[in-house]
């Protein structure tokens, strides 16, 4: 045996020993951790860290080594206890049970993708079997989740070179997802060939578009390369490992392009040498973060369009000292001009400083969603100044304050949550606190020509809103039940370009999204005021939502369904009174003008009446609207038709033109 085997021979025992070393010191800071848990002790200690670090520092020059050396070495040791502890902690506090039955994890590409590799790496101290559920699009990873065939999604957000990946924030506007972890990946790009080849021996470069990006300075040394778009990293790879054209090459990681028996022929080729993606974990069912490991919240909100909006929502945070850690704006789906911002905070959304910040926020924006709180997947390291590797005594870092557990807040529709009343704006019309507005349209959609006749009229007596359902719910399911969805292209036909806005009724939670697609603002009718699942859809858009009054319910029932609007993000309610159920059968309903007088008091949301079903004669609309202006409504809701007496649905609910124009001149009198 040569002296240099000799020697590997013991640098082996040695290692061997430092692996048993580090287990053993692992189980170590594993029952540390149970010991903090059970005392509720914030897990990093990085007074302690210091401490130990500044100490090996001094003992390594008696060992000869650099202490620098020493100390980056220990300081992955101890991140690693600390990332296990912060797993130990999580997993008690959401009390995850045992299970043996697989993780679904749907995510991009196939074997060797780089969201294929963030699974594994996220999903690898779970003890549970993955199943990996590779798909094509970001679109199809979403609704494998939504759909239950898989529990998570890992998506990549952005990345530190090519920055965000627009297509996901945008899906995220959609998704009743929720965020519940990330995961920064490294990612090394390199060019795998199916055997070893000069570079410019290579024709065509398959990968998926990102990559390209992020390599676009090394890529652009040689224009002689043909570029090949593709789903996946993985893909490009499969597609070099299975060609015989020693020609081509994919741009993917060494790791995944193992997986395919590629070889590298260039590594680390990223524009940016520290090249990472940011992952995020997606679940059905959003989680709680302890308290005792740093959280991060990602929140979506719109602001309105006056000067300063955006900086008024950050100095919400600034002044609470909430860290913001990301800013990113995207256009509104189906609001083209107006932004959507999504921020990311380092602060768990329990706390009490988030939840005073988030209150505040309801009050100031038109939407506001948490799109999830989760564990931070960075770690600050205790740092060490060179003084202190010279072995200084060290001072105790102070412990963050400890958070304090959720406020029971006022309900968000009430004066208490929001004193001064709120105004929503849509378009260039807007709503509340002085503001009035008119809704007019046949009560259901009959056919395009009388929409259009409605809309003239409307339109050139100051109505700023078009209404008319698509479905209509009779007491008699043999009358007229409405156009369809056919009737939201007449709504947008009717309405587009002539600077009004239009409204259509959600009956049915599979139509919310092409509704949203199609009108300005939802409304939800008194049959559905307690539909939650409905509400809690409705509540997730971005659209103003008219909240009808259940023809039973009271007060605090409705103002309780608001509060589960606002409560989902959506901030632009207004409620609408028509009238509840009396013991008279002459009239549909009566209208409680007494409710509004009292909503006045309780609420900041705008207010609107319909005073149509509360007639049994036409002629009766107007002085119900006329006393319901006098007592502070923000609008009235009308139905209108070129001739009511041929109304398939509501002929004597309904104002004729003439009608409609004298009230038009009353209400604005
Ligand atoms: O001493 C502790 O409190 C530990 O949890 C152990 C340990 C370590 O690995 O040394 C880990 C985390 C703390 O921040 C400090 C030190």
């Amino acid at each position: 045996m040569t002296e240099l085997n000799q020697l590997r021979i013991q640098i082996t025992k040695l290692d061997e020993k430092l692996l048993k070393l580090l287990a053993a010191r692992r189980q170590l800071t594993t029952q540390v951790g149970e010991y903090k848990l059970a005392r509720q002790l914030p897990i990093r200690d990085l007074s302690r860290e210091e401490t130990l670090l500044a100490s090996l520092a001094q003992k390594a020059r008696v060992y000869q080594l650099s202490p620098r050396y020493v100390t980056n070495l220990f300081q992955l040791i101890i991140d690693d206890s600390v990332r296990a502890q912060h797993r130990q902690v999580q997993q008690h506090h959401q009390q995850l049970p045992q299970q043996d039955e697989p993780l679904r994890v749907a995510f991009l590409g196939n074997k060797g993708s780089y969201s294929n590799i963030a699974v594994n790496h996220y999903f690898e101290a779970h003890s549970q079997p993955l199943v990996e559920i590779g798909c094509t699009t970001f679109n199809s990873i979403i609704h494998k989740v939504e759909q239950r065939e898989a529990d998570y999604a890992l998506l990549p957000l952005a990345n530190t070179s090519s920055g965000s990946i627009n297509e996901v924030y945008d899906l995220l506007q959609q998704t009743s997802l929720s965020i519940i972890g990330e995961l920064n990946l490294p990612v090394d790009h390199g060019i795998l060939v199916k055997h070893p080849i000069e570079i410019t021996k290579i024709h065509t470069l398959y990968g998926h578009p990102q990559p390209f990006a992020q390599c676009s300075q090394y890529l652009a040394q040689y224009p002689h390369l043909k570029f090949e778009f593709v789903d996946s990293s993985s893909k490009a790879m499969q597609l070099v490992a299975q060609s015989d054209d020693l020609g081509i090459a994919a741009i993917g990681s060494e790791t995944g392009g193992q997986m395919y028996q590629l070889h590298s022929i260039q590594g680390n080729i990223a524009n940016q040498k520290e090249n990472y993606t940011r992952f995020i974990a997606v679940a059905r069912r959003p989680i709680e973060v302890s308290e005792q490991i740093p959280a991060k919240t990602t929140l979506v909100m719109s602001t309105g369009q006056h000067p300063g909006a955006l900086a008024d929502t950050l100095q919400v945070l600034a002044s609470r000292q909430i860290n913001m850690t990301r800013l990113e704006s995207r256009p509104m789906q189906g609001n083209p001009w107006q932004e959507l911002f999504y921020i990311d905070v380092a602060e768990n959304v329990e706390s009490q400083s988030m939840q005073q910040a988030l209150a505040e926020l309801t009050r100031i924006t038109q939407f506001i969603k948490v799109l999830g709180c989760y564990p931070s997947a960075e770690l600050k390291s205790a740092h060490l100044s060179p003084p202190m590797l010279a072995s200084q005594p060290i001072n105790a870092i102070q412990d963050r304050p400890s958070v304090i557990s959720r406020q029971q807040e006022a309900p968000l529709s009430s004066l208490i949550h929001k004193p001064e009343q709120t105004t929503i704006t849509v378009g260039n019309q807007t709503i509340g606190a002085g503001h009035f507005m008119v809704f007019a349209g046949p009560d259901t959609l009959e056919d395009q020509e009388r929409l259009e006749q409605c809309v003239e009229m409307a339109g050139d007596h100051g109505a700023q809103v078009i209404h008319g359902a698509c479905f209509k719910s009779s007491s008699n399911p043999y009358d007229y039940q409405g156009p369809g969805l056919a009737g939201l292209d007449w709504l947008q036909q009717a309405t587009h370009g002539k600077g009004l806005l239009n409204m259509t009724e959600v009956s049915h939670l599979e139509h919310l999204r092409q509704i949203v697609a199609h009108v300005d603002i939802l409304q939800i009718g008194a049959a559905n005021m307690q539909n939650y699942p409905l509400l809690k859809a409705a509540g997730n858009t971005t659209r103003p939502i008219v909240l009808e009054r259940g023809s039973v319910a009271s007060l605090d029932e409705w103002l309780s369904a608001a509060d589960y609007l606002l409560a989902q993000g959506n901030q632009q309610v207004i409620l609408c009174e028509r009238g509840i159920r009396s013991a008279d059968h002459q009239t549909r309903s009566i209208i409680d003008l007494s409710a509004i007088a009292l909503l006045r008091q309780r609420t900041h949301l705008p207010i609107l009446l319909n005073p149509c079903d509360g007639v049994s004669d036409p002629l009766d609309i107007a002085p119900l609207a006329c006393a319901a202006r006098l007592l502070g409504v923000d609008g009235i809701m009308l139905n209108i038709h070129p001739n009511p007496s041929q109304a398939k649905v509501a002929p004597k609910q309904s104002l004729d033109f003439d009608q409609f124009a004298q009230l038009m001149t009353k209400l604005y009198q």
